[in-house]
Parts: C-alpha cells; sequence; structure tokens
C-alpha cells in the first residue's frame, strides 16, 4: 500500500527514502551499503553485522600468552600497551596502515589476514570487543581494547 505520508516511516539508520521517477514509487536506500530496496526496511528486523579488523598485542597476564609471533610472551601489560599506542599513533598519523602493522606484529592468527576477523553479529566475540567495535563507525580506529586475549587495536571495515 503506496504511503502516501512516507515521512512517518522509521527507518533503521543509514536508510533513506527515495523515489524512483522510472516507476514512479518510492524506494529505499542505504547510505552506508549502497543498498536499494523496494520494501521499506523495519526498524529492529534487521540482524546487526559488523565487520573489523584489528592488531592484538598480548602480554605474559593474557590468557594464552603465546603467538604465531611469540612461543612465550613475557612482555608486561604496560609494555604492551607502550607498543599498540605506537601503532595507533602511526595508523592515526597515516604512517601506517593498520592492516600492515597487523600483518607484521599482531599477536592474533588474524594476522595472517591482515587483522580481518570477518563478520560478526553480537554474542561472538569476548564482550569489551563487541562492544567497541559495534560503537565504531565505519571506517573507525579504537582507542585501545582490553580483553583476556591482551590489547588490541579495532578497525571497523563494514
Ligand atoms: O584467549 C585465549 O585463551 C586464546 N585466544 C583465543 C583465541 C585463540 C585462537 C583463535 C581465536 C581466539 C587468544 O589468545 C586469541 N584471542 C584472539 C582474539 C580476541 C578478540 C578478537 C579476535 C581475536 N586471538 C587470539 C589468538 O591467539 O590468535
Amino acid at each position: 500500500k503506496p504511503n502516501r505520508f512516507r515521512r512517518e516511516i522509521d527507518l533503521p539508520e543509514n536508510w533513506v527514502v527515495r523515489h524512483s521517477r522510472t516507476y514512479n514509487k518510492d524506494y529505499y536506500f542505504n547510505t552506508v551499503t549502497k543498498e536499494s530496496r523496494w520494501e521499506a526496511p523495519t526498524a529492529g528486523t534487521e540482524i546487526e553485522r559488523v565487520r573489523a579488523s584489528h592488531l592484538l598485542v598480548k602480554s605474559r597476564e593474557s590468557r594464552r600468552p603465546s603467538s604465531w609471533r611469540e612461543e612465550n610472551i613475557t612482555r608486561t601489560k604496560e609494555e604492551a600497551l607502550e607498543i599498540l599506542t605506537e601503532y595507533q599513533q602511526k595508523i592515526e598519523t597515516g604512517q601506517e596502515t593498520l592492516s600492515a602493522l597487523a600483518t607484521n606484529f599482531s599477536d592474533c592468527s588474524s594476522a595472517k589476514r591482515g587483522g580481518d576477523l570477518g563478520y560478526f553479529e553480537r554474542g561472538q566475540m569476548q564482550k569489551a570487543f563487541e562492544d567497541a567495535t559495534f560503537a565504531l563507525q565505519v571506517g573507525e580506529l579504537s582507542k585501545p581494547v582490553w580483553t583476556d586475549s591482551g590489547v588490541h587495536l579495532i578497525l571497523r571495515t563494514a
């Protein structure tokens, strides 16, 4: 049923109503994903999922103080944070990319994929990691985030 008062539809974030002159009817466009649909996306029905890459620096207090880089990780949490903060500064000033640094320095097995973790929904990752990622805009870099695994920089990519 055409909604003549289309402004009243409550659309999820990043969705807008557009009008197709070709078919002379409204359609819905997501300004971030560039997706378009004839039917209105209704708020709350979409399973929210994100994609992110990360750089993990482990410490002696990590749940598993070992990685592909280092058999036995002995650095302290303070040292891990210092190292990660240097990476953060290099990424924020554009000297380095998270992907390049993760490939060479991340203590996570995802280093082999430039830190890419693929898509995930709520309930899949450690809570602090999930909350930090879902709070980011696409393209935004997190501040250092602590989990039982170590300290992370997270880049939301989708
Ligand atoms: O915490 C543990 O007991 C061991 N883990 C968990 C783990 C180990 C392998 C793959 C994924 C997760 C890690 O330490 C770990 N956590 C991560 C992790 C944490 C948060 C988001 C994504 C990855 N990566 C790793 C890794 O070695 O490669």
